[in-house]
Order: structure tokens, then C-alpha cells, then sequence
């Protein structure tokens, strides 16, 4: 049965999806990396929001581990790079809290501009301290966003209805878009220089690390006010509370620290800074959404290989998953013919698609067929989610062509492999009754269908090969299954792919090897 841990707190709406689909579901919520480790093994799949620690420690103790779900965006609490090196794919929720996060920085940006917090607990201590909390409009205000993607551009159309002007940082934001949104793009100084209220929406990133320094806010107008509910390392926070302190910076509101839980932190009780404890996408709506989103992609993935919003693998949708089935049995044996067919350094891989298979997503086909490639090298270390990854790593160089047209052929894949002493293709094909066929090796055209244990042979084609090789094979008890013969011209060089009962034993493969014509023989596993 396939098993899924949820190790944060998930609306139980998750865990009803995983029972309802025939999942067995565990929750152990507040587990430390060490304990989520010790129990990791068990698991196909782990459903996270924030809090748990998904380190490459984890990781290397998640033997079963398929999938890991993120309920909700920022995916910083997982190594991403950790688990594509295991193969395993990690998965987000992009849209599902982006409504609650965007209203959070707006409810932020008017908390800072009316003191609602302090002025409440003050009315609360029975104060009615009026002239203490004098605040500021936000009509006709200057807001700069730091980031405009799916939060940023909704806190930004919520910002207009407040008729502020709305101007926006992005290197990633299109003009178009930018028009389209209604919001001005300009570069990061002009930003800091001509913002009153600036908002932070990017993910934390190499880039986006300690982006609000004190470099950064010296550009500021006098008088700035700053929400981050990002990602707390956006900011540095002594420079901050610095600027604070100066007046630079009249208050700043943060939902997100660099440390969480922040139980202590330098800007904890500065009387203008407001804080929440990352409680941008804690609403109901939202929690309920991403709940649902995570447990219904980490159950088509599981269950139906069907990849949605993964971070480290290409996306194939459960319409598409049951038409590219057959293919991807035929992508996977192109990969494993090729891999067990290769002796030396692999430099460049070409894949070409050819008519019915042209007009499907292929990209989890390439990553199928990479690793199979590779497998025969690495073993399990490699798979589909990390292929494509190792595969750059190894400098091998990828091409992918598409050609809709058909050829000889409905639809084809052919797999060009070159290494530094030679370049030798595969192709193969589906039948009416969807099974893979291989029907090209090398240049020479064939017909057959590749079992578990196949015996391939390059040979010379001169009468009486094929009585001694099934002679050999018979007289050691070996059955064959079926025989596929191939020839690239008369007396020339021939191919003959043999469909054995079970597995070659190294003695036989030797001593066919040894059969006079035979110029390669090769025991293949599939
Ligand atoms: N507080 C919360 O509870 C909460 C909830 C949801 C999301 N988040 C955080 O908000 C972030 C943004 O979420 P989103 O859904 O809008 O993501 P998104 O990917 O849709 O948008 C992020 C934007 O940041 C831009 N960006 C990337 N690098 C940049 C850089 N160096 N400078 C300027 N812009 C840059 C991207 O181009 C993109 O448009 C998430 O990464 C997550 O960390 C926090
Ligand atoms: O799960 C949460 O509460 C926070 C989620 C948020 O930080 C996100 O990146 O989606």
C-alpha cells in the first residue's frame, strides 16, 4: 500500500483526499530533522507546509521516498538539489494561499500606517492616547513592490482599488505584463528612492538574500515604511532596526524572520515595527486549498504518475499520463538498449520524435530515455527526476527534435547516442496493440518486440550463422522466445535480437561471442 507522511499541520481535507484514493496516511506534526529521518524510510510520500526541516540528511534516509509536497509556495524548507539528486520529485502549490498572502501585506500596510496594533493594546489598557497614534494616508501614496509575480501583481491590483501608485521591481516582469497590471517597472534604485510603502514578494533566493541592507535603505525616502511577508532573510534585520532607530525607517511589518519559530529577535518590541508569527497564508480559504491542491498531486503522482507543479521535473497532467504510457515503456528500453549497448563516454544524445509521438509532451519521454541511458553506469542513483540533471553534469550534450509529419512509420522515437569513438542510433515505434516495437538499429531495419532477457549480436551475414547460434543456445538449454534478423545489405553487416527464457550465463554469452561471423555479442536486460 502506498504510505504518506504529513509532518505539519495540513487541513485534515489532505488527509481524507490520501484515505479516499486508497493511501494510508500518517500525521506526526513538530518532528525535528532527526526524527523525521528516523521514520522517513517507511514513506512513498511527505506532505510539508513550513516548518519541518526537509534537509539532505532526511533525505538520505528516505529510501521509499517518491514525492515530497509542498502545501503552499516557498519550497527553502526543503533541499530541492537533495532530493533531485535522489530522484525524488518535490512538488508546490503555486496559487492556492496567493489571495491570503496578498490581503496579509495589504492588512500589514495598513496596520503600520494607522499604529492599529499599538493603538489597540493601548485602548485595551484603558489609554485613549489619540495624538499618540496619528497615522498616514495611503491614497495617492507611492507603493513599490519588490517582486510581482502571483502576490506581488494581487497586492498590487488591491493597492489601486486604494488608489495608490503602484510601481514595481522584477527583472522577470514583461512590459506587457507590467502594462497589463497597471504598474510601473523600474529599476531596484529608482524603487528605493520613490516608494513610500515598499512590499517584498520574491522568493529567497542566492540574488534576493539580504536585499534590504543597509545600502539599500540609505536610498530610501525619509520616512519609509516596510512589509515583508516574503521570506525573512530579504531583509537584515540589524540594519533595519538601525534605520528604525534613526527615524530613516518609520516602521516596517514582518510576517517571515530568518530564524523560525522567532521566539527572540532583535526588532521584537521597537514600538514601530509590527509583527505576525508567518501567518500570511493562514486563512481558512487557504489552508483548504493547498490542503486539497498537495494531497490531490501527490496522489495523481503516486498513484497515476501524473506530475503537476513539480519543481524538478517536467509536468504531465492525468489526461496526458494514459497517453504517454505506452511511450514511455518504449522510451525507457530505447534508453536501456542504448545505455547496455554503450561501452565509452557518452558526448552528445539526440532525440528525435517523429509523427503521433511529435504532438505529446515529451519531456518526461527524454527523461526516461537519460535514464535508461545512464543506468547501466549508475544504477539506482539515477531516475527520472534526476536524469536530465546528471546528464548536464556528465557534459553530455542533449538535442531534442520534433518532427509531426509522419515517416515510415505513425509515430517514431529515434535515439542517436555519440560517444568519442562512435555514433550509433535505436528507433522504435507503437503498434496497433500499443506495444513497443524496435524497428532501426543502427541504419538496419528490424522488427522486434524486447523482452526481460534479450541476446543482441552484430554479425557478418554469411550462410549458416543462425543454425550455429540457435544450435549453441538449444544444445545449452537456453529456449528461445523469438528471433528479430536484421541486414544492412546482402553479405553485409546483420543484426539478430533473440528473446530468451531467462537470464544469458556469462559462459554462453563467451561462446557466442566466439561463433565465427560474430563481431559483437552482448546480453541485454530489460
Ligand atoms: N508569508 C507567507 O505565509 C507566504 C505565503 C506565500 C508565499 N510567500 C513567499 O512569497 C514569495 C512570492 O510568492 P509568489 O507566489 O508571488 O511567487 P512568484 O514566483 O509568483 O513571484 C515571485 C516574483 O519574484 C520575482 N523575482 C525573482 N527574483 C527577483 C529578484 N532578484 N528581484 C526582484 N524580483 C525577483 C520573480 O520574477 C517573480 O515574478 C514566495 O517565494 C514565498 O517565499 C510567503
Ligand atoms: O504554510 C505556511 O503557513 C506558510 C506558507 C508560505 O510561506 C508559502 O511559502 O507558501
Amino acid at each position: 500500500m502506498v504510505k504518506v507522511l504529513i509532518s505539519d499541520e495540513l487541513s485534515p481535507a489532505a488527509v481524507k483526499i490520501f484515505q479516499e484514493r486508497g493511501i494510508d496516511v500518517t500525521e506526526k506534526i513538530g518532528l525535528k530533522p532527526k526524527e523525521l529521518a528516523a521514520i522517513i524510510g517507511d514513506f512513498d510520500g511527505l506532505a510539508v507546509r513550513s516548518a519541518s526541516k526537509v534537509t539532505a540528511d532526511v533525505l538520505a534516509a528516505a529510501a521509499k521516498l517518491k514525492v515530497v509536497g509542498r502545501a503552499g509556495i516557498g519550497v527553502d524548507n526543503i533541499d530541492v538539489k537533495a532530493a533531485t539528486a535522489r530522484g525524488i520529485c518535490v512538488m508546490n502549490t503555486p496559487f492556492g494561499n496567493n489571495i491570503t498572502t496578498a490581503e496579509h501585506s495589504v492588512a500589514m500596510m495598513m496596520a503600520l500606517a494607522r499604529h492599529i496594533p499599538e493603538a489597540n493594546s493601548s485602548t485595551h489598557q484603558g489609554k485613549w492616547e489619540k495624538s499618540r497614534f496619528v497615522g498616514v494616508e495611503l491614497y495617492a501614496k507611492t507603493l513599490g513592490l519588490v517582486g510581482c509575480g502571483n502576490i506581488g501583481s494581487i497586492v498590487a491590483d488591491r493597492a489601486q482599488g486604494l488608489k495608490m501608485k503602484v510601481i514595481a521591481y522584477d527583472p522577470f516582469l514583461s512590459p506587457e505584463r507590467a502594462l497589463d497590471l497597471g504598474v510601473e517597472k523600474v529599476d531596484l534604485d529608482a524603487l528605493l528612492a520613490r516608494a513610500d510603502f515598499i512590499s517584498l514578494h520574491t522568493p529567497l533566493t542566492d540574488q534576493t538574500r539580504n536585499l534590504i541592507d543597509a545600502a539599500a535603505l540609505a536610498k530610501c525616502r525619509d520616512g519609509v515604511r516596510i512589509i515583508n511577508c516574503a521570506r525573512g532573510g530579504l531583509v537584515v534585520e540589524a540594519d533595519l532596526k538601525a534605520a528604525l532607530d534613526s527615524g530613516k525607517v518609520a516602521g516596517a511589518a514582518l510576517d517571515v524572520f530568518p530564524v523560525e519559530p522567532a521566539t527572540e529577535n532583535i526588532l521584537f518590541g521597537h514600538p514601530n515595527v509590527v509583527c505576525t508569527p508567518h501567518l500570511g497564508a493562514s486563512s481558512t480559504e487557504a489552508q483548504l486549498n493547498v490542503a486539497i491542491q498537495v494531497a490531490e498531486q501527490m496522489s495523481d503522482f503516486l498513484l497515476h504518475g501524473a506530475v503537476t507543479n513539480a519543481l524538478n521535473m517536467a509536468s504531465v497532467t492525468v489526461e496526458e499520463a494514459p497517453k504517454l504510457r505506452p511511450y514511455m515503456r518504449l522510451a525507457d528500453q530505447l534508453g536501456a538498449f542504448a545505455g547496455q549497448a554503450t561501452e565509452t563516454g557518452i558526448r552528445k544524445v539526440t532525440v528525435e520524435y517523429e509523427g503521433h509521438v511529435a504532438s505529446l509532451n515529451t519531456r518526461p519521454l527524454t527523461a526516461l530515455i537519460l535514464q535508461g541511458l545512464l543506468k547501466p553506469l549508475l544504477a539506482d542513483s539515477v531516475n527520472m527526476v534526476n536524469a536530465p540533471l546528471v546528464a548536464k553534469e556528465r557534459n553530455i550534450d542533449l538535442t531534442e527534435a520534433k518532427h509531426e509529419r509522419e515517416g515510415d512509420y505513425h509515430t517514431l522515437i529515434r535515439l542517436t547516442v555519440e560517444t568519442e569513438r562512435w555514433s550509433r542510433s535505436i528507433a522504435g515505434t507503437l503498434f496497433a496493440d500499443q506495444r513497443p516495437r524496435v524497428v532501426d538499429i543502427k541504419g538496419i531495419k528490424i522488427d522486434a518486440e524486447l523482452g526481460p532477457h534479450m541476446l543482441y549480436v552484430t554479425n557478418d551475414d554469411k550462410p549458416g550463422f543462425i543454425g550455429r547460434l540457435g544450435t549453441l543456445l538449444g544444445d545449452n538449454g537456453i529456449n528461445i522466445a523469438t528471433f528479430a534478423l536484421g541486414r544492412a545489405a546482402q553479405g553485409g553487416d546483420a543484426i539478430a535480437l533473440v528473446e530468451i527464457d531467462g537470464p544469458l550465463p556469462p559462459e554462453i554469452l563467451r561462446a557466442v561471442q566466439a561463433l565465427p561471423q560474430v563481431q559483437q555479442a552482448k546480453a541485454l536486460v530489460f
